[in-house]
């Protein structure tokens, strides 16, 4: 069993670096931590970065989960090879621009590039956004899923994800104590379907509505409230078509008494106000 800690980064090839970090910085609110001529670290919270904008193609997308040791690092490649997948291991220099000890990578059943990482840089100096969005962290990812169903027993089975909630078939998984750090969205694709960051409060996902109103920014769905895990949220679209989320309230869950949910597939189970879904994969 692979046990992921929590998601760490996400990687994304853009078309435009510049564009992108402007969006990054100045719309969506994170700090530039590391900047080469074509390459992005972006920081929202302790860790040293938490996004990586570099020149590449938009479709190139790489999420990151943090494991505990090497040994675990070792065991999680047995593991992968055993079911047949074929792992990578990262080299030093991979590792030093990534800012850890180490990591494998291979790709989940849907085609998305995961990368198993030890020890992520954390850094001392306090988080300083260049916009006050209110972002406190990042927090979780949607993932194209080809087949929700055999997807979640990768997640469940061979990794450590337990189910809080379902939208019909929708698995919300969770990795640790927060509701969610994965969703799988039924897709013919596979990849990245949103990145979510958590601000302070409702007021900062508000107050982001308007800036990205005036800003221009294509609104995806909300502002709203998922009934799953009980978040004020936001969606919103950023450089080269990716969804971005702003949510609060996101609810912790108690492993002892906890018991998984199956919600009906369909717009209330998405938004408990009623706002319309023009989500990739879960339009209504
Ligand atoms: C899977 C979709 C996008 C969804 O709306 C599910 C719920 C939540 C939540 O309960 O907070 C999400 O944030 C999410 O999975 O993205
Ligand atoms: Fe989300």
């Amino acid at each position: 069993m692979i046990e992921l800690l929590d998601v760490c980064y996400v990687r994304l090839g853009t078309k435009d670096i510049q564009t992108s970090t402007d969006f990054a910085t100045r719309i969506l609110g994170l700090e530039v931590s590391e900047s080469s001529r074509n390459s992005r670290h972006l920081r929202s919270d302790e860790r040293g970065h938490t996004l990586y904008y570099h020149d590449g193609d938009p479709n190139d997308h790489v999420v990151g989960f943090e494991i505990s040791s090497n040994d675990d690092l070792d065991s999680a490649a047995a593991t992968l090879e055993a079911i047949g997948n074929e792992v990578y291991r990262g080299t030093r220099d991979e590792c030093d621009s990534r800012h850890v000890r180490d990591f494998i990578s291979f790709r989940e059943p849907s085609g998305l590039k995961i990368e198993l990482v030890v020890r992520p840089e954390v850094l001392g100096k306090r988080h300083f956004p260049s916009r006050d969005a209110g972002i406190s962290g990042f927090s979780h990812v949607g993932i194209f899923s080809q087949d929700c169903q055999r997807d979640e027993q990768f997640w469940t089975q061979v990794c450590n994800a337990r189910v809080s909630d379902r939208i019909g078939d929708v698995p919300l998984l969770r990795v640790n104590e927060i509701h969610h750090t994965l969703a799988l969205v039924p897709s013919q694709r596979g990849g990245l379907q949103h990145i979510n960051h958590q601000v302070d409060s409702t007021d900062d996902v508000m107050r982001s509505y308007h800036l990205l109103k005036e800003h221009n920014v294509p609104i995806v769905f909300g502002p709203g409230r998922h009934p799953t895990s009980g978040a004020r949220f936001l969606y919103f679209q950023g450089p080269d078509g990716m969804t971005f989320e702003y949510s609060v309230g996101v609810s912790e869950v108690d492993e002892e008494t906890y018991r998984e949910r199956q919600f009906g597939f369909e717009p209330f189970s998405l938004c408990m106000w009623g706002a319309k879904s023009n989500l990739d994969g879960l339009e209504n």
